[in-house]
């Protein structure tokens, strides 16, 4: 696997890349993710969701935000259909089955060039690389009407949102409400999504409390405490860094100050700072060249 730190030498098959700088909530982060997934974890309330609404352009007018979101380098706006954003709420009709369901939602998403046959089929292979294909004549259900499980209905959500095959998705607490092994299933189909349509996507999501067995299929993990960045980089890393606590009681603003400048000062944030100025060289020479780097 890839690591995150290292340079791509095909920017034209590469996934995109969002970076966002000291935003107004004082969260400074860059987001490397070429075909890897990254999880941004920290405790409830230190501004998980924020960060994915922020990145997505979700954000609501009423918040301060400062800083920009870079793509690949620049900032631009995220075309139709190259980003998806899966909520944490299933949003399901439930009188459908889950072949149904997917296809609709491919008649109204994808492109009129594409023939009703290649719709169905882009449906059928989404429900597969989901996992889903025992499911496919099942209906969702709700109340009162057994249908799919829990982490069946997310992975419902997930195909409609994988629909128009976005490079970028962002996913708010996939696993939320699900045991640990619906968690697995959910995150292992968004994982091996590269693998089974050989199509490079950059997956950031937010995760509450993931088992060690989800926490194994992310590269890359942003920790954020009180809206602050205290650790960002390789996922397998991270314990290490964060295990070398000490004893004492002090007070949490204090640890949360020693944690962004003990982030801040380590090789991760360097390599961080590096690996952003070459995105934005390497896109300026594309654009020099007039081969814009493919999002
Ligand atoms: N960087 C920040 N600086 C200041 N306030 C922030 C920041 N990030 C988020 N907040 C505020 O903190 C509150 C909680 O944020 P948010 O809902 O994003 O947290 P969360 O980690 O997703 O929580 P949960 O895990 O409980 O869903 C919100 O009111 C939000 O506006």
């Amino acid at each position: 696997m890839a690591s995150f730190l290292q340079p791509s030498n095909q920017p034209d098959e590469s996934g995109p890349t969002a970076a966002m700088k000291s935003s107004g909530f004082q969260t400074s982060l860059e987001v490397e993710t070429i075909r890897e997934l990254l999880a941004i974890m920290g405790p409830s309330g230190c501004g998980k969701s924020t960060l994915l609404d922020t990145l997505s352009g979700r954000l609501g007018s009423n918040a301060r935000q400062a800083g920009e979101i870079l793509i690949n380098g620049r900032k631009q706006a995220l075309a139709y259909g190259t980003s998806a954003y899966v909520t944490q709420d299933d949003t399901l009709v439930t009188t459908l089955t889950v072949r149904e369901a997917v296809f609709y939602s491919a008649q109204l998403q994808l492109p009129d060039s594409m023939s009703m046959a290649e719709k169905m089929e882009r449906a059928e292979i989404t429900i597969r690389e989901m996992g889903l294909q025992d499911a496919m004549n099942t209906r969702i259900g709700g109340w009162g009407d057994k249908g799919l499980s829990g982490g069946q209905k997310r992975r419902v959500s997930i195909c409609i949102e994988i629909l128009t095959h976005p490079k970028l998705i962002f996913l708010d607490e996939p696993t939320s409400g699900l045991d640990s092994a619906a968690s697995y299933y959910v995150m292992r189909g968004i994982a091996r999504l590269d693998h089974k349509d050989g199509l490079r996507r950059t997956v950031i999501a937010s995760i509450h409390q993931p088992s060690s067995e989800v926490f194994r299929l992310f590269s890359n993990l942003c920790l954020l405490s009180s809206g602050k960045t205290v650790y960002f980089g390789p996922a397998s890393a991270a314990n290490e860094d964060l295990e070398q606590g000490s004893d004492d009681v002090i007070p949490t603003e204090e640890v949360i100050d020693t944690l962004v400048k003990s982030y801040i000062s380590s090789e991760y944030w360097q390599q961080v700072q590096v690996k952003v100025a070459e995105i934005c060289k390497e896109d300026f020479e594309a654009l020099e060249r007039g081969t814009m780097l493919d999002f």
